[in-house]
């Protein structure tokens, strides 16, 4: 059984909590947290070992019924491996903490690479971090766009990838971000970081990335073009290359979802836990081949796509399962394969009778 800490207990932080509870070789030792807050009380109310960050704050805790199980110092050193979700650059200064207890730990993208001996992706280099006592998850962009770049470079191989991303400005309890009424280029200097990302788990990949914040809490939409080497005699034999991947969903013409905000609507239908949608959702009428060069549209859920990552990366980190064996566990227990979709036909509404 693998003794799991989760340290930052946010919107990734509780997500990949959840998660590690569902699988059955590994045991939730807690979560740490920095405030007593809705958060906490959920926390509790799960049933999660509560640890606090900063000892002096323990009584406030308490004043809101929250049962305190100890420090964060106590949560890594009882953990096999830790999972650091805490905000961008707090997780590197957390490290020390993890060295200290000599515990091992997997950091998020929102950390610089160097925080970490290996950059990861489940389905890209998941052996890679076999020997590793330091992991980063890549951003959710990054995922979004590795998920994709993998078995395109396999299958056909690549000469440059662009893409642009459709950046949602925050997640939905971020009620102080904005833009609020403005599209914003965010970065305004090209490339934005997620190319020199995706580089970190494809050191050869020729690829641009050009990024944007809009209004929405919803999801990041990107809107991509491949220059395949060797391309194939047709579009529908990529859309079978897509749909044949894990963690990809391709969106039929005849389901109606017209963006994010309806594939929201249908994960909340499905009843999948906080409407997460943790696979790339690719629009199946956007793939298009002209010559050599693919086109596509792909929305990615940043709340959720690096959730089944970070448990594939513990299991790897610790080395007691192969990358398959662990991919397709944590497929299995998180429920990944969306509901109504995934196993359905690739079909154009063209081809069945209309009757709208
Ligand atoms: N939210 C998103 O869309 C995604 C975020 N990420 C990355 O995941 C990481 C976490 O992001 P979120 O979960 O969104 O952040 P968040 O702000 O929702 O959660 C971070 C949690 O850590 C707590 N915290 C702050 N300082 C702490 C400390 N010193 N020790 C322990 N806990 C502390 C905060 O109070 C908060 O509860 C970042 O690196 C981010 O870039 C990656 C993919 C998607
Ligand atoms: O990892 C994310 O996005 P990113 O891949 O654009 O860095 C998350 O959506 C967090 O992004 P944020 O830095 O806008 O909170």
């Amino acid at each position: 059984m693998l003794r799991v800490g989760i340290n930052g207990y946010g919107t990734i932080g509780k997500r990949v909590a959840d998660a590690v509870s569902a699988q059955p070789d590994m045991e939730l030792c807690g979560v740490a947290k920095v405030s007593p807050d809705y958060v906490a009380i959920g926390a509790v109310e799960a049933g999660y070992p509560l640890y606090v960050v900063d000892e002096t704050r323990i009584e406030e805790f308490r004043e809101i019924g929250v049962d305190v199980a100890g420090t964060v110092d106590e949560l890594v050193e009882e953990s096999d491996v830790v999972v650091d979700a805490t905000p961008s650059g707090i997780g590197a200064e957390n490290r020390s903490l993890y060295e200290r207890h000599d515990t091992p730990a997997i950091f998020q993208g929102g950390e610089d690479a160097t925080v970490a001996e290996v950059s990861f992706n489940a389905r890209v280099n998941y052996d890679e971090a076999e020997d590793a006592d330091y992991v980063r998850v890549v951003s959710c962009n990054t995922t979004g766009l590795s998920r994709l770049v993998a078995p395109l470079e396999e299958a056909y191989g690549i000469e440059k990838v662009r893409a642009t991303l459709v950046r949602r400005g925050g997640d939905p309890n971020q009620t102080g971000r904005g833009p609020i009424n403005d599209a914003v280029p965010d970065p305004v200097s090209i490339p934005s970081h997620h190319g020199p990302d995706v580089q970190t788990l494809f050191p050869k990949l020729d690829i641009d990335t050009i990024g944007l914040k809009v209004p929405t809490t919803m999801m990041h939409v990107h809107a991509i073009n491949v220059t395949l080497e060797n391309p194939p005699a047709s579009e529908d034999d990529v859309r079978d290359l897509l749909a044949a991947q894990e963690r990809t969903i391709m969106v039929p013409e005849y389901a109606r979802i017209d963006g994010a905000g309806t594939l929201k609507d249908m994960a909340a239908d499905a009843g999948r836990p906080r409407g997460d949608i943790w696979e790339n959702c690719i629009w199946e009428e956007s793939v298009t081949l002209q010559g050599s060069d693919l086109y596509c549209m792909q929305a990615i859920h940043q709340e959720s796509d690096v959730v089944p990552e970070n448990v594939d990366a513990l299991r790897a980190i610790s080395g007691h399962l192969s990358g398959p064996e662990s991919r397709s566990l944590t497929n299995e227990t998180l429920g990944i394969g969306f509901g109504g979709l995934r196993d359905r036909p690739v079909k154009r509404l063209d081809t069945q009778t209309a009757d709208d």
